[in-house]
């Protein structure tokens, strides 16, 4: 079942041109020229229920637009869109219930409130019954590991424990969409990690579909199975990680470690990314050239190390992105 259906969809701003300097800007006031920008240009796409979706792209390609009107933000120009069957433009209330919002970059939380406090007050909106708010602040403070910081200020929280609170807010009404906008940004490491398990526990446990735009690519990788890019306000490929990886992962990266610098192999398939002193970085393009066979062109005695490699995730996607502008 489509728990997002979207067909056609396309949102064009006008935008204020203005020229460099004081002439410029005073041109801009009473002589202003407009241009029109097409942040998104006739997409189509289905999420499935309970899927867990990468909705991915360069700065600019039309993310946060197409989340905006998924959510009944913005308006479209033109298209269909239909989220667990509502029509976020007509019924954008009752959408409200069925869907929550994470973004990153912007705190939904009051900051002088607890997390416990914030819970009770997004549970009220949702019109849930001061008895369901209790059993799923304790169900979601289990998850989530909130119970030191129920009763702490939001404000005194750290970003990955406010984080997290977010999240859990997001979560309080069992919404069965969740739209995560950069959920990681800013966090370390571990937390990133912490964050990202609950992400596909929640999935997993209530089948939640979560439509997820990030620019970290662990986030893509660990948490989903389909990536839908888009770049200049288009689709550019809507694939699975498998498939992904599966075709890129072709070509392999071999560093090595010399004694002293000596002739580097050289045949159809073997590119050299980089050469500084002794270090040297190959690109191998296996569908030309065997491993094996690259290694019979090196000076085994003139070897320290050699290391080989997939091509990493971040490579791929900006290779994908680099070839949806040519
Ligand atoms: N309210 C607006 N008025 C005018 N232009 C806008 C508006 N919102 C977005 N745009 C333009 O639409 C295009 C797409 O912007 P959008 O914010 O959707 O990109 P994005 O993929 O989310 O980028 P980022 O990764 O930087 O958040 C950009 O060219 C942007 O300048």
């Amino acid at each position: 079942m489509g728990a997002i259906k979207v067909s056609n969809l396309s949102k064009t701003f006008r935008v204020k041109v203005k020229e460099k300097g004081l002439k410029g800007s005073v041109k801009a006031i009473f002589k202003p020229v407009y241009k029109t920008v097409k942040a998104v240009d006739d997409i189509s796409l289905q999420v499935e229920k309970g899927e867990l979706l990468a909705f991915i792209g360069p700065n600019g390609a039309g993310k946060s637009t197409t989340i905006k009107m998924l959510t009944g933000i913005l308006y479209p120009d033109k298209g269909y869109i239909s989220v667990m069957d509502i029509c976020p433009t007509k019924k954008r209330k009752r959408l409200a219930y069925k869907i929550g919002t994470v973004f990153g970059q912007k705190e939904q939380l009051w900051t002088h409130l607890t997390p416990y406090d914030n819970f009770k007050f997004f549970g009220a909106i949702y019109d849930l019954t001061d008895g369901e708010i209790e059993t799923r602040i304790k169900e979601l403070k289990e998850s989530f590991e909130l119970d030191e910081i129920m009763n702490t200020p939001v404000r005194n929280l750290s970003l990955g424990q406010r984080i997290r609170c977010e999240i859990v807010a997001s979560l309080i009404h069992r919404p069965e969409v969740l739209f995560l906008d950069e959920p990681t940004i800013g966090l370390d490491p571990v937390v990133k990690e912490n964050i990202r398990e609950l992400i596909k526990k929640m999935n997993k446990e209530y089948n939640t579909t979560i439509f997820l735009t990030s620019h970290d690519i662990g986030d893509i990788e660990k948490l989903c199975k389909r990536i839908v890019i888009v770049n200049h306000g288009h689709i550019v490929l809507d694939d699975s990680m498998d498939n992904i990886k599966y075709h890129y992962l072709n070509k392999k990266i071999v560093e090595l470690k010399l004694k002293e610098t000596g002739e580097l192999p050289t045949a159809s398939g073997i590119t050299l990314l980089k050469s500084k002193g002794s270090n040297v970085r190959l690109e191998i393009d296996t569908t030309k050239i065997s491993i094996s066979e690259v290694l019979k062109r090196i000076d085994a005695d003139n070897m320290i190390d050699i290391t080989i490699s997939n091509i990493p995730l971040e490579n791929i996607i900006t290779e994908i992105y680099k070839a949806s502008v040519k």
